[in-house]
């Protein structure tokens, strides 16, 4: 399938600043980062369930989720993991231009990938959250079992045994999820949204 060049983009009616005022906070993408273990959905769905109590417009996009449905055509090599996260970019997005909070719980081991989502959005929208968890921790917690099966080879290219995991230059945001509670890491989360003047 080729490019059509005959698409024209359409400017919608009412704009992500009315989306703004009506819900009364601006919406951003909190791009949640890190090994497996390390604290991603845990932390997305603590934020999500925080911000949906305070009455505030917010979305998880998760790993496994999306993995189950728009994404079950990828596979863990590294040009799939691309272009997985280039569309949870993408999803990630629309959700920002609908006025929401998206906190989105992927891996997204690289750099590179990482930067392109982070080109798609204007400066202030796009937070990138390093969970930085040693992997002894994360390998100890081992939530799914999935660490014990890629020692054992059962699970190939996994990421920090068998595939490399970049960490962030310059994260918005970095949490030691070995050291702060879930509820320590919300309100270091909650702090900066308020700093920002998001929420
Ligand atoms: N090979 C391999 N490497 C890493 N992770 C694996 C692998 N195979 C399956 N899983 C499970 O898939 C979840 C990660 O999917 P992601 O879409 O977040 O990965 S990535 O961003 O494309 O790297 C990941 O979820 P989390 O444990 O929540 O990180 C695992 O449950
Ligand atoms: N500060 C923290 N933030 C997030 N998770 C934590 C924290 N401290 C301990 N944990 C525990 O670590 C595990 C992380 O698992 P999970 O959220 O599934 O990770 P991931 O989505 O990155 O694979 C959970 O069992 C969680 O209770």
């Amino acid at each position: 399938m080729g490019k059509s060049n005959h698409i024209t983009w359409h400017e919608s009616t009412v704009t992500k600043h009315d989306r703004h005022q009506l819900n009364g906070h601006k919406s951003c993408v909190l791009w949640f980062t890190g090994l497996s273990g390390s604290g991603k959905s845990t932390l997305a769905n603590a934020v999500d369930h925080m911000l949906f109590q305070q009455g505030s417009q917010s979305y998880v996009l998760d790993g496994d989720n999306v993995r189950h449905g728009l994404n079950s055509d990828l596979s863990f090599r590294d040009e799939d993991r691309k272009e997985n996260i280039r569309r949870i970019g993408e999803v990630a997005k629309l959700f920002v231009d609908s006025g929401q909070i998206v906190s989105s719980a992927f891996i997204s081991p690289f750099r590179e990938d990482r930067d392109l989502v982070r080109n798609m959005f204007a400066n202030e929208e796009f937070i990138e959250i390093f969970l930085n968890c040693p992997i002894q921790v994360c390998e100890d917690r081992d939530p799914k079992g999935l660490y014990k099966k890629a020692r054992k080879g059962e699970i190939l290219h996994f990421t920090g045994i068998s595939s490399p995991y970049e960490r962030p230059f310059y994260p918005e945001i970095i949490i030691e999820t070995n050291n702060l509670s879930v509820e320590q890491s919300i309100s270091k989360i909650v702090g900066y949204l308020k700093d920002k003047e998001i929420l």
